[in-house]
């Protein structure tokens, strides 16, 4: 069994997978008769033409619905809030990404992205734990953990699981990876400050407190200072890099890059703007399809074997720094780029986002996470009232998307957006990408 995701950089890659998801989601999880259900779907605004040509063709020909429709996240998380305007920050497993929204335009020029995400603390919790010499076995080798170890104790004696067949190195890398998550999940933190070493050292266990991880395998560790150390780089990823990782600067955003993304069916989205269709034409950014850090698995691999450094390091860069072709990529933290989005948009609406700042995406809920955001922004945007919403509830700050979307789709005025089969195959894909998606 290969385990690989379908997207790249927030954007569908592998299609063929996408559509078996979709079915797999819709029929079987949802039990939705999809040839008699409207199928709304979200993207990121740096998604392509190509891949919403794809998405149409999909729904129309393969799921045969009745009528699809594409909207954007950001829109659609702050339509989960109830809100038109604000600044949508979207921090989940591979991008980081900023959004200023406009009565449910989202501002493309002005918006931010970055590979320091979720993907990248894991890369420097991985290095913390492979430092202190644990092995970081997977759940699915230990038949029966070893009992009664102190902490900084190696487990040597616990059981091992027989397999009854080999497993693919992706499997096993998966499996390590969610290891890795439960660890950032239950350890990793963010205090108010940045995070230093000499900050550390000379502060107490009362501000660095200690926490135990226990491995699988019985083994445990305490950690303090490091378990902050670890999700710092989501803040000042250019004061913590990893062996192997170059200092890149982020790439000269070109006009061509995108425009502001101003697609003039969203201006309908917030449900109040329903009428205005004269809006700026955009443009969408171009898109490689490079399979990012998923590229180079070796796909005949058997058995799980240790990374070399070099294969390691060629990793690392791919998952921060390559396919900058696509647009703003930053190499900032989640801090420094919603303040440099707020002052980047026009001074008008400066004040109205930094007081509907929207935070989403499963990082976001690294413990002290919107405390920090919180406090960075209060910091260096002293002339403006600071106002962070992120919902309490773990499900509504995962799938906040999700939510608006099925809020959106349910409004009455939502009915004259959504493109019939009809109209597809009279008017055709290409026309509907100009004049819908635009
Ligand atoms: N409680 C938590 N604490 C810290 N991190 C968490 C927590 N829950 C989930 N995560 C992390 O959030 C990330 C997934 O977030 P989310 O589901 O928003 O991302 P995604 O939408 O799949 O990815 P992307 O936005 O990059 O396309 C993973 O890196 C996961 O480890």
């Amino acid at each position: 069994m290969e385990i690989a995701s379908p997207m790249t950089d927030g954007i569908v890659s592998d299609w063929d997978a996408t559509e078996k998801l979709w079915r797999y989601g819709l029929e079987d999880i949802l039990g939705a008769q999809v040839t008699e259900q409207p199928l709304l779907i979200t993207e990121q605004i740096w998604n392509t033409d190509e891949n919403r040509k794809k998405a149409m063709e999909v729904a129309f020909e393969s799921l045969d619905t009745p009528a699809f429709y594409i909207a954007k996240r950001p829109v659609c998380t702050l339509f989960a809030s109830g809100k038109g305007s604000g600044l949508v920050v979207d921090i989940g497993a591979d991008i980081a990404s900023v959004t200023p929204v406009l009565d449910g335009l989202t501002l493309f020029k002005t918006s931010k992205r970055s590979r320091h995400a979720g993907t990248y603390i894991n890369k420097h919790i991985e290095a913390l734990l492979k430092a202190s010499d644990f092995d970081l076995t997977p759940r699915y080798l230990v038949a029966a953990r070893q009992t009664g170890l102190e902490p900084g104790e190696k487990a040597t004696e616990y059981k091992k699981r027989s397999l009854l067949a080999p497993v693919t190195a992706s499997f096993h890398d998966f499996q390590v990876s969610r290891l890795i998550e439960e660890f950032k999940e239950s350890m990793a933190q963010v205090q108010d400050t940045p995070y230093t070493d000499e900050a550390a050292s000379q502060a107490g266990t009362d501000v660095y407190s200690n926490r135990v991880f226990e491995f699988p395998d019985g083994s445990s560790v305490e950690y303090g200072s490091e378990r902050f150390k670890v999700a710092e780089p989501l803040f000042k990823p250019r004061d913590f890099l990893l062996e192997g990782e170059e200092l890149l600067e982020a790439p000269e955003v070109k006009e061509e890059d995108g425009d502001d993304d101003d697609n003039k069916d969203d201006s309908k989205e917030n449900g109040k703007d329903a009428d205005s269709k004269d809006k700026e034409k955009g443009k969408a950014s171009k898109g490689s399809k490079d399979k990012g850090q998923d590229g180079d698995k070796d796909k005949d691999k058997e058995k799980p074997t240790e990374k070399s450094a070099a294969t390691a390091a060629k990793e690392l860069k791919a998952l921060v720094y390559t396919d900058r072709t696509q647009g703003p990529f930053t190499t900032t933290g989640i801090s420094d780029m919603i303040i440099d989005a707020i002052n980047s948009c026009d001074v008008d609406i400066r004040a109205n986002l930094a007081n509907n700042v929207i935070i989403t995406g499963g990082t976001s809920l690294i413990q002290g996470f919107t405390d920090r955001v919180n406090e960075d922004l209060v910091h260096a945007l002293p002339g403006y009232k600071i106002r962070i919403h992120a919902p309490g509830n773990l499900i509504e700050r995962k799938f906040s998307a999700w939510i608006g979307g099925s809020i959106l789709a349910s409004l009455g005025t939502f009915h004259q957006l959504w493109i019939s089969k009809k109209e597809y195959e009279e008017v055709g894909v290409s026309k509907l990408l100009e004049k819908r998606f635009r």
